[in-house]
């Protein structure tokens, strides 16, 4: 698996892993705000002649069209296979810029550097590299490790606090598959002041335990896709849209479902899918959509990866802190998932 290094000190440490791990050509790809707020910070570290490539920022940007560019601006730049790329910024430069590395003359090298509490936490580790394509998410990709992964909270100082929300859920995902003791334990008093480290550190330590013991997500590694089954769903229907989610949004709304639908088909009990729906609707409210919307979402769900034919496959809990998957579900399942959803923003409207 990659290294993945806590770095106290960024110019120190990435000095002193490119030295060690040696290259013909150096080049970063970052997208417009990491340019602007990240790559100022190690540019300065960085030999002259290394080559910078920026695509404006967004998962909108994730796509086939970006990655023509980037492979055309390796190619221009002469880039050979002992060529090295650093992935400066958040998943979606992660997924797209290790995918461009990944199949560029069969593979280049590349280490990221994570720059969002979502890509710290979670994005940078595993291999999961990819695009969207024609409306579903990360649907061409490859499993390819980074050499190294490079995690410093310093870059979380420019980070909106809408993404550094985005990324909590990831942790808080991480806390619902495998540590019910981590998941009782989270609670931001403030998002500001809050220090980042344990918990980032906490939650790499969970997923790596994970990918370390299924790398290429044969079965157990489809636990960390808790959520991600009605949560892509939603995800890829509203991007493009004035309604569009953040991933961790999304996520957020697909675990409140897939909460439900475990507490209903794996024996998670009702307690626990309270606790649930409270931490999460506490931090990201209740996601406002159209009845008209729900088919064409729930159709989205046969299009996910941990699918087998025409059966859609959920990692549902048995408890906080235990996940099984492989689980089926069915379209009205689905359906019943997302009217609970639905049902918990009318709870709250009939209480006001
Ligand atoms: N490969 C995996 O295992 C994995 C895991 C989780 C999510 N993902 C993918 O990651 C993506 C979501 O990642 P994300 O939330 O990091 O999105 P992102 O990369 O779009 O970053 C979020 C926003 O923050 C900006 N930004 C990044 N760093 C910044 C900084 N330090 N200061 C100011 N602005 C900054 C970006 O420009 C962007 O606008 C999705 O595409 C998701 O599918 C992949
Ligand atoms: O690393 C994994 O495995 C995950 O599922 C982590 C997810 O948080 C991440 O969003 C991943 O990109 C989803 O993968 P996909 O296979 O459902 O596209
Ligand atoms: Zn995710």
């Amino acid at each position: 698996m990659e290294s993945v290094i806590f770095s106290n000190n960024i110019s120190f440490d990435l000095s002193k892993y490119l030295n060690q791990l040696g290259y013909s050509q150096l080049g970063v790809i970052s997208d417009s705000n990491t340019s602007k707020f990240c790559y100022p910070i190690i540019e300065k570290l960085l030999p002259e002649g290394h080559k910078h490539f920026s695509f404006p920022a967004g998962e909108a940007n994730k796509n086939l069209n970006t990655c023509s560019q980037i492979w055309q601006w390796m190619t221009d730049e002469g880039f050979d296979r002992k060529a090295l790329i650093i992935n400066l910024g958040g998943g979606v430069t992660g997924d797209m810029g290790g995918f461009c590395a990944a199949t560029y003359k069969r593979g280049i090298r590349f280490i990221n550097i994570p720059t969002t509490l979502l890509s710290q936490v979670d994005a940078s580790v595993g291999g999961k590299l990819g695009i969207d394509f024609n409306g579903f998410k990360n649907h061409i990709g490859v499993f390819t490790q980074p050499e190294l992964v490079l995690i410093s909270e310093i870059f979380l100082q420019t980070l909106p606090l809408e993404e550094m929300r985005s990324g909590y859920a990831e942790v808080l995902k991480h806390g619902l598959i495998q540590n019910a003791n981590y998941f009782s334990c989270l609670k931001i008093a403030d998002w500001e002041k809050q220090n980042w480290r344990e918990i980032i550190e906490k939650s790499v330590q969970i997923k790596r335990e994970v990918v370390e013991k299924d790398p290429k997500e044969a079965g157990l590694r489809k636990i960390l896709n808790f959520g991600h089954t009605i949560g892509h769903a939603f995800e890829s229907f509203y991007l493009n849209t004035d309604k569009h989610l953040l991933h961790g949004e999304a996520i957020a709304v697909g675990m409140v479902c897939e909460a439900f639908l475990s507490h209903k088909k794996s024996g998670l009990p009702k307690e626990d899918l309270q606790i649930i729906t409270d931490a999460l609707t506490e931090i990201y409210g209740f996601f406002q959509f159209f009845e008209a919307d729900i088919d064409d979402i729930i159709k989205l769900c046969s299009q996910d990866k941990k699918n087998e034919g025409s059966t859609v496959n959920f990692s549902l809990l048995r408890r906080i802190g235990n996940c099984d998957y492989n689980i089926k579900g069915t379209a009205e399942e689905i359906k019943e998932a997302i009217s609970f959803y639905q049902s918990l923003t009318s709870q709250v409207q009939l209480n006001q």
